[in-house]
Parts: structure tokens; sequence; C-alpha cells
């Protein structure tokens, strides 16, 4: 299936949901509630090898809440970091493959169980192969300073996510999730890929932002959405894993910026601390302040919702029931 039909899948999942399709919540964040032990440089992704049953069974909570698209467990399942855990690259790629495998069979087998049900609400849904950005790998907290150093050029982020966006690419998922972004060398090097690959499969590309107005590197919006407003490949753009009262502005802001969908699935308003790594508590916010928040987001023509970290099954619920109540 070519680039054009799969924006039509995208799109006509889209109208079936009313307008704004939803997005699954924290994966990592679900995990830990099933016990999980995280605290790893892999984070989320050591359930690729330590637990991979439970990476279906999340998948499959978020599904049976509503979630019509699912994000996989790659988000910081990288070669170099499955390298450096004494895996083989073989290992390390079967690892990437079996992050989508996973996500597809959770959907099948709950698409299977639905689908058999009359009058039911749900949607088949699409899977979506998360791609941490370079400061999810370096596990420093990097994604929210956006601060690489002086030595990270294009090229090397480029090579950074080259194989890996192979790897992922030829495992068949519906769409690719370039996640955390901070910077807009970073988003370049995403975009430049995705042509130099030929790469066959719609992306999105969020952004995080810790001040409500621009990228963590301090570059305007205006300035990171340069390149991703010119590819074919983009079909949306937005902002994960940031407060959610940063939303409403921002949307309005890329509203301004783009004509490319506008994805958005922020965190519960708690802050990371990299290198204590836990969540420090702030202003956070439950399910009923996020489904209020989701009418807003939808009526300032977001087309994608979810929610990021220490989000569960219940907020998307909310979300979902909120969304597709017409
Ligand atoms: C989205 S953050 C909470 C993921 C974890 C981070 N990259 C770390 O390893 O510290
Ligand atoms: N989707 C990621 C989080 C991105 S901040 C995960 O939960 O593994
Ligand atoms: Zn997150």
């Amino acid at each position: 299936m070519g680039l054009e039909k799969k924006f039509a899948l995208l799109e006509d999942l889209i109208k079936k949901c009313g307008g704004c399709a939803v997005v699954d919540g924290g994966f990592a964040t679900q995990l830990e509630i099933h016990g999980a032990a995280i605290n790893d440089p892999l984070w989320s992704a050591v359930s690729l090898i330590k637990n991979p049953e439970l990476i279906k069974r999340v998948h499959m909570e978020y599904l049976e809440a509503g979630a019509d698209i699912v994000v996989t467990s790659s988000y910081q399942a990288t070669i170099p970091g499955f390298l450096s855990r004494g895996l083989s690259i073989e290992e390390s790629e079967s690892l990437l493959q079996k992050s989508v495998q996973l996500a597809v069979e959770a959907r099948d087998r709950f698409w299977d169980k639905v689908s058999k049900v009359s009058g039911h609400s749900y949607n088949r849904a699409l899977v979506a192969a998360s791609i941490g950005s370079y400061g999810a790998y370096l596990a420093d907290g990097s994604e929210y300073s956006g601060n690489y150093g002086e030595n990270v050029s294009l090229d090397k982020l480029k090579d950074f996510h080259r194989r890996r966006l192979q790897v992922l690419v030829e495992a068949g998922p519906d769409l690719l999730a370039f996640e955390t972004i901070p910077n807009k060398l970073e988003a370049q090097a995403c975009v430049e890929l995705l042509e130099e690959e030929k790469v066959q499969i719609p992306a999105w590309i969020c952004f995080t932002s810790v001040d409500g107005e621009k990228a963590p590197s301090g570059e305007s919006f205006e300035e990171c959405l340069e390149a991703l407003n010119k590819s074919n490949n983009i079909y949306a753009v937005g902002i994960n894993c940031a407060p959610p009262q940063f939303i409403e502005n921002l949307i309005r802001k890329f509203a301004k910026l783009t004509k490319k969908a506008i994805v958005v699935y922020p965190n519960s308003g708690e802050v990371w601390d990299g290198k204590a790594k836990q969540w420090l508590p702030s202003q956070c916010f439950g399910d009923d302040e996020f489904e209020m928040f989701a009418t807003k987001w939808r009526d300032l023509g977001a087309k994608l919702i979810g929610g990021c970290c220490r989000t569960t099954p219940s907020t998307i619920k909310a979300i979902s029931k909120d969304l597709k109540r017409r």
C-alpha cells in the first residue's frame, strides 16, 4: 500500500471518529501500574526484553478504553541501547520488530473480538510505531532540554535514527510516531530521513515544551515546523508529554503555523526529573479535567488527541467517551 492510501486510512479513521481520533495514553505508566520495574536506561523498552506479554496486555487495555491508535513500546528501544545490554544486532533488531508485532497482534485480537459484537462503538485501531528522540535514548532527561551539545550534528542525528527507522518500517506499522522531539535539528533530521529512506508510511512528529510557548531548545515552533510543513511524509505535527495546561495555547499557535493535522497527547502535568528518574508532583490533572480539555482541544482543531506519561486507560476512556459523544 502506497503513502496516499495510508494517508486515506488515517483520514478515514478520523472521519469515523467524528472528526477527532483518540490516541492511547501513558504506555510506560500502565506498565508500572502492573508492577514493571522500568528505572532503567531502556525505560519502558526494557519490557521488550523482560515481559513482552505485559506489553500486549497494556495495548489491549488501551484498546478496551477506546484508543483508535496504539503507540508501540519502542520509544526508548534503540540498537545502541540494546547493544550496551549485551544483545547482538540481530537480537536488537528483532526486539524492534517485535514491538510492532505485539501491538498489531493486540489490535487484531481486540478487533476480532469486538467486531463480532453488534452495536459496539469501537473502530479498528491503527498501530503507530514510536520513535523516541535522541534525548530519550540518552536517558538523561534531555528530551525536555533539547540540549544535545555542540557535537551533535544533523548527520549524527540521522545516523542515530536511520537503522531503527528502517527496521520499524519493515515491520509494517500503519503510522510512525516521532515523540518528544526537543529541537529543530532533530525534527529536520527525521524529515530528511523519511525522504532519503523513501518511507511509504505516514508520520507524525511531536515536540515537547517546557514553557508552553517554544520547543525545549528555546527555538520557536515557527522555526521547528519549517521543514515539516514541506514534507509529504508528515501527516500531523503537535505536542506530546508536555503539561495539559499548555495545550490550548499551543494548538492555537500550531494552527497558524501549519496546514498539517494537529496531534496532542500531553502528560498529566507532573514533571520528569531526568537525574532521579522519577516524576515530581506538580500541578496535576485528573480524568475529569482531561475530558473537559479534550473537547476544547477538538473544538480548536486537533484531529488526534490522547494522553502521555502518567495518564492511564481511565483517562483515555474519559476522552474517548467525550469525543465520540455526538
Ligand atoms: C518521557 S521520559 C519520562 C522517558 C524517560 C527518559 N528518557 C529517561 O530515560 O530518563
Ligand atoms: N510513548 C512513550 C512515552 C513518550 S514520552 C512510552 O510510554 O513509552
Ligand atoms: Zn510521555
